[in-house]
């Protein structure tokens, strides 16, 4: 296996290109292709421009890097994302960039294929990655954006907005694929009585170990969303209402049996749960209301206890 290493940012990029005479003889052989060289610079600088997705940007990089050599694979990643973006199938020859702009980190590229890579070949790579850097970044931020308005602040779970997104979708695919869908409506118990007596900074700490706790208990696939306040909805997907009843019964035991402590004093929490199972006329309101009614429910009815839709 062979790793060729480089850390690129766009200026010193610039500068390896106009100083190093080195690569001057590579410089000539990318100079001779240099019209065809241009030619996909301006497309890609122009392609790029068109979409904020960090997926489609490196797909379009790849396929004009592709125009101009052989690239059997690129590979993305980026030390605060788990999921690693790959393009193509990675072969054992390969070249690396650490990628950054103006001393702000934009993750690693690391490009492949079976045969070595000729030096006008990385200066080929690294006079393109130019065109990369602005997009990529836009794309980075974007995508930063876009989790910070889908996501509560607080808890880190996803909130009321991306709730309304995602149960709009997953009603109408198990309307149309005819596959159960269950939904709980989660509240804590005298959670103003713990503000008062210890503080809202406590409250917060609380709030928190409630999520950690309703986290452990579900499937990654589940999702936890805060409605707002002490008010949570978990969705459940591919869920009948009996294995739902399950669910949530393991929520309120794990909740009920937590061992939460202020300053070593222990606080006892516990959460009241509606849950509602979606049926051919529902919609998201619906579906959510009865849910709500039913935790509601299991509030009057004496708290730390689940009610189940008849
Ligand atoms: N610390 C903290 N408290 C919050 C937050 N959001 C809402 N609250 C508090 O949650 C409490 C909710 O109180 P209530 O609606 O009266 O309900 P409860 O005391 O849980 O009583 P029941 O729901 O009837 O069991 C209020 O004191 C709010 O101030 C938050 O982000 N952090």
């Amino acid at each position: 296996m062979h790793v060729q290493g480089n850390t690129i940012d766009f200026d010193t990029a610039r500068l390896k290109l106009d100083q190093s005479a080195k690569n001057a003889g590579a410089r000539r052989k990318v100079a001779k292709r240099g019209s065809q060289f241009e030619a996909v610079q301006q497309q890609l600088l122009h392609s790029l421009q068109t979409t904020l997705e960090v997926d489609q940007v490196l797909n379009l990089f790849h396929k004009g890097l592709q125009e101009l050599l052989q690239v059997d694979a690129l590979e993305y990643r980026h030390n605060a994302e788990p999921a690693v973006v790959q393009v193509g199938q990675p072969a054992v020859h390969r070249c690396s960039y650490r990628i950054s702009h103006a001393g702000n980190y934009l993750g690693e590229l690391q490009f492949s294929r079976q045969q070595r890579f000729a030096e006008n070949e990385l200066l080929a790579i690294e006079t393109l990655l130019g065109t990369l850097l602005f997009p990529l970044r836009n794309a980075l931020m974007y995508r930063e954006a876009l989790r910070n308005a889908l996501n509560d602040s607080l808890t880190g779970t996803s909130n009321r907005l991306a709730l309304n997104q995602n149960l709009e979708r997953d009603i109408r695919q198990s309307h149309r694929s005819q596959q159960p869908l269950s939904l709980l409506v989660l509240d804590i118990d005298h959670f103003k009585q713990v503000n008062d007596r210890f503080g809202h900074a406590y409250g917060d700490a609380a709030l928190k170990a409630v999520v950690n706790c309703v986290t452990e208990s579900l499937r990654s696939v589940d999702g936890l969303y805060r409605l707002g306040g002490e008010e949570f909805v978990v969705l459940l997907n591919s869920t009948t209402l009996d294995a739902a009843r399950m669910v949530a019964e393991r929520i309120r035991k794990s909740v009920e049996n937590m061992q939460f402590e202020l300053d070593g004093q222990p606080i006892p929490l516990t959460v009241s749960i509606g849950l509602s199972t979606l049926h051919a006329e529902d919609d998201a309101n619906s579906l959510i209301n009865r849910g709500d009614q039913l935790m509601y429910d299991a509030k009057r009815q004496g708290r730390n206890r689940v009610r189940v839709e008849s």
